[in-house]
């Protein structure tokens, strides 16, 4: 999506992934897990942040610093390599999801990805009076994911049906653990071997 540093593919911690494979092998016959969005470098958590931070600004101007941080908030962590509070997807823990059919198409989930809109609220459905068939389709859709992630021990952000975690700092909120596992991470590739290598 022409982010500056994004990378290419989706990485995530091993505990992670393989995680994600029992999630996906628990589904019903023709049903998968596609990965979304996995480990992000910081530049990327920091476009993100202000790239949603301008442009609520520019919709809702009146808003005040503290209830235009707390709008951005909902849907892009504030950027951080602090080992004690890094931006969860930073750290490999995190990881953005939906479901597909047979032949890898995505299931109608209610919003798309990364639609910075209440309808993204995992529960948005549950609490709608009158829901239409298509609702209620994208409802069951959520509860499937929902379900099938959580019995691998993931935990959902509530404002984004996608979002997942798993042994980092949103994990240890949400689950009700003592602490995280996993702190900010880099990619192992030959150029950050060398440098851990030679200090
Ligand atoms: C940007 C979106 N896909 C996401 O991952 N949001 C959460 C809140 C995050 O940035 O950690
Ligand atoms: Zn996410």
């Amino acid at each position: 999506m022409g982010i500056p540093g994004a990378v290419q593919e989706c990485f995530v911690r091993e505990g992670v992934y393989r995680a994600l494979l029992a999630a996906a092998r628990s589904l019903p016959d023709g049903i998968g897990i596609i990965v979304l969005d996995g480990w992000r470098p910081w530049q990327v958590q920091q476009y993100l942040f202000d790239t949603l931070h301008e442009a609520i600004r520019h919709h809702q101007p009146d808003l005040s610093t503290t209830a235009l941080l707390e709008r951005t908030r909902e849907f892009v962590s504030v950027p951080s390599r602090d080992p004690l509070a890094p931006s969860p997807h930073l750290t490999g823990g995190a990881v953005d999801v939906t479901l597909c059919d047979a032949d890898g198409l995505p299931l109608d989930m209610g919003t798309l990805f990364d639609e910075a809109v209440p309808a993204s609220h995992s529960d948005y459905f549950e609490h709608l009076k009158a829901l239409t068939p298509q609702q209620q389709k994208a409802r069951d859709h959520r509860r499937l994911l929902y379900h099938s992630m959580r019995q691998q021990g993931f935990t959902n952000l509530p404002s984004e049906w996608w979002h997942y975690d798993f042994g980092d700092q949103l994990w240890a909120y949400y689950g009700a653990h003592d602490h995280a596992y996993y702190g900010p991470a880099e990619l192992d590739t030959i150029e950050n071997r060398w440098r851990k290598q030679l200090g």
